[in-house]
């Protein structure tokens, strides 16, 4: 299977026979296995009735202990083979449910960065998680709720038959109508379920929300009425799972009733079949024990054929949400490229976003390797957009971009982005140790390698004050670090990375100047050599910076060094002088 799996979305049977085919042999053994079981658990009885048989006849003491082996050899042949379906059963299980996880993961994660824009991250993973539950479950259920008591009823009318061939067939054609009607039935409390799980899972997110934001909670004095706010979901779940609750418990009232009559009956015909001369003792023992198994198994059968009919189609339904295509097709990383020395060109751009937004018609940038380039202008003008073609987050409508005058969009993703390193805006921090979030950059580095980039990225000193030093973890998203230690981790990571394109976003958010200073420090000795492309937010930062690209509503307006540029009136003499302004009221 590739990683996109989105010609599975409509055919989850295909895809749970693909994920299967890698177990054939376990399966076939835990089928195996369940029908040995069920019909050394049925064959009992009909051990019992030899034994029964053998002891209202004095005459015959060695079948006596013949039937009593017999009773023994199948208890023990029984609990035997559940024992081994169980054991294969649970690694096997198991193992197709890591499977679909891992399946369903890498095909979420080969979707580019813009899917997830707009998508709540727990939504996704729990759809995983629920997807493979669902699959086991349904395993888990058919094995051991539907089968069985298919598989038992199935022998012991065949054992019935030995008796009499007319109550085996009647007793067959009630099983059926029983079944029937019970599915029937038990498919209509469907809704009911639904309402329950969809109740569990609104307490579930509501309990999320209040304790992802305790903090707001607090400082607004809440918390009082959250509780009531919860008490209210909770005891709406409450209310409608005993309502699904009381629909399964009817229908077992309704069974247990059904099955009582019925048991009545097939006693009596073999009482009357015993009287007549027309079967044994034992005849009717075997016939009333197999018809009361028989009986509840329809009740365990109808009820398991819903609940896996259910789970199969939660599956199906979460497989179909989960396996949308994938919208940037992946270049083979067979293709070999030469090393990137840093030219990036946009030709004749045009792009919408996916909701038809336009930014770009027809953008015209040229950048050589080794240039530092400035990008300026309004808010949303296009400036991050820029970022995102240049990684590919999105393909362009129109036009190419081009890396060392190869198409962006041809080039193997793995040589696409090892040709460039970002700084963001935002810095993005795993929860786990320093260590391991610099070595992001390049997951082969050595240690000491990891050491030097945390040095050249200035990070020493707040390393030194980590309770572990580089194994401190960092927190979620890193929040135990500040927005300037979080930059200059980003910066270390791109060190490392050695790429020959960078892209730095400039936080916009102010730090002090101490953090300032080092960031510029950490950044020029990152910039030496090196195509570099910048968002700035502080136009100061552009000193010196060979060029600067003013754009406006997605089209370049002034492109020139800044000293050519400030020296004239235009669109970044106006900007400068609005920072100008803004900094001396801020300073007033
Ligand atoms: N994912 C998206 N889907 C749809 N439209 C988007 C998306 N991201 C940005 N836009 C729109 O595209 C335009 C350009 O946005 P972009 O983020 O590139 O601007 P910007 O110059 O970087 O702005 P800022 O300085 O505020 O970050 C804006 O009108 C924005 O609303």
């Amino acid at each position: 299977m590739t990683s996109d799996l989105s010609a599975f979305a409509k055919h989850p049977y295909r895809f749970i026979i693909a994920i299967l085919g890698s177990y054939r042999w376990s399966h076939i053994a835990i089928l195996a296995s369940v029908i040995a079981a069920v019909t050394f658990s049925v064959s009992t009885q009909y051990g019992l009735k030899k034994l029964v048989d053998a002891l209202s006849n004095p005459s015959q003491h060695g079948a006596v202990w013949v039937a009593f082996a017999m009773v023994i050899g199948f208890i023990a042949a029984d609990n035997l083979s559940w024992r081994l379906a169980a054991w294969i059963g649970h690694s096997t299980f198991t193992g197709v449910s890591g499977r679909v996880r891992r399946k369903l993961f890498r095909h979420l994660t080969g979707h580019a960065p813009s899917f997830f824009h707009g998508q709540a991250p727990g939504a996704l993973t729990s759809r995983i998680t629920a997807t493979a539950n669902a699959l086991y479950t349904t395993e888990t259920m058919v094995t051991f709720n539907a089968m069985p008591p298919l598989v038992a009823t199935v022998v012991a009318i065949i054992y019935l038959m030995t008796v009499s061939v007319a109550m085996a067939l009647t007793l067959t054609g009630v099983v059926g109508v029983i079944v029937v009607f019970m599915f029937y039935w038990a498919a209509r409390g469907t809704p009911l379920h639904h309402a329950y799980a969809r109740e569990a899972a609104n307490v579930d997110g509501d309990m999320i929300d209040v304790i992802s934001n305790i903090s707001v909670v607090k400082a607004f004095g809440r918390m009082r009425s959250e509780h009531r706010r919860l008490g209210g979901v909770i005891s709406r779940e409450v209310r409608a799972r005993k309502e699904s609750l009381y629909f399964l418990e009817r229908l077992r009232i309704f069974h247990a009733i059904a099955t009582a009559v019925l048991t009545c009956c097939v006693l009596a015909w073999s009482i009357v079949l015993w009287q007549r001369g027309e079967a044994t003792a034992g005849d009717v023992v075997l016939v009333s024990t197999l018809g009361i198994s028989i009986l509840s198994a329809t009740r365990d059968l109808a009820v398991a054929l819903v609940d896996v009919t259910q789970h199969l189609a939660r599956f199906s339904e979460a497989l179909r949400t989960l396996l949308t295509p994938h919208a940037l097709p992946l270049v083979s990383s067979a293709k070999r490229v030469a090393a990137a020395r840093g030219a990036v060109e946009f030709r004749d751009v045009g792009f919408s976003y996916p909701d038809g937004k336009q930014v770009f018609s027809s953008l015209n940038l040229k950048i050589d390797p080794g240039m530092r380039v400035g990008i300026v202008g309004p808010s949303g003008a296009g400036k991050s957009t820029i970022f995102s073609l240049i990684q590919r987050f999105y393909d362009v409508q129109s036009g190419a971009i081009l890396i060392d005058g190869e198409v962006g969009a041809l080039l193997p993703d793995d040589a696409l982005r090892k040709a460039i390193a970002v700084v963001p805006q935002d810095v993005s921090l795993f929860h786990r140790t320093l260590r391991e979030n610099i070595r992001y950059g390049r997951p082969g580095a050595r240690d000491d390698e990891v050491m030097e980039a945390a040095r050249m990225a200035r990070c020493e000193n707040f390393i030194e004050q980590l309770p572990a030093g580089l194994d401190t973890i960092v927190g979620d998203r890193g929040a135990k670090l500040s927005g300037g230690q979080r930059q200059r981790v980003a910066i270390a990571r791109a060190f490392l990375k050695n790429a020959p394109i960078l892209l730095l976003d400039e936080a916009t958010s102010a730090l002090d100047s101490h953090s300032e200073e080092l960031i510029r420090e950490a950044l020029t000795t990152l910039m030496k050599g090196r195509t570099v492309i910048a968002i700035a937010h502080r136009l100061s930062t552009l000193r010196n910076f060979d060029r600067i690209v003013v754009i406006q509503n997605g089209k370049v307006v002034q492109d020139d060094t800044p000293e050519t540029l400030i020296s004239k009136a235009g669109a970044y003499k106006s900007l400068v002088d609005l920072e100008v302004r803004r900094l001396k009221s801020a300073a007033a």
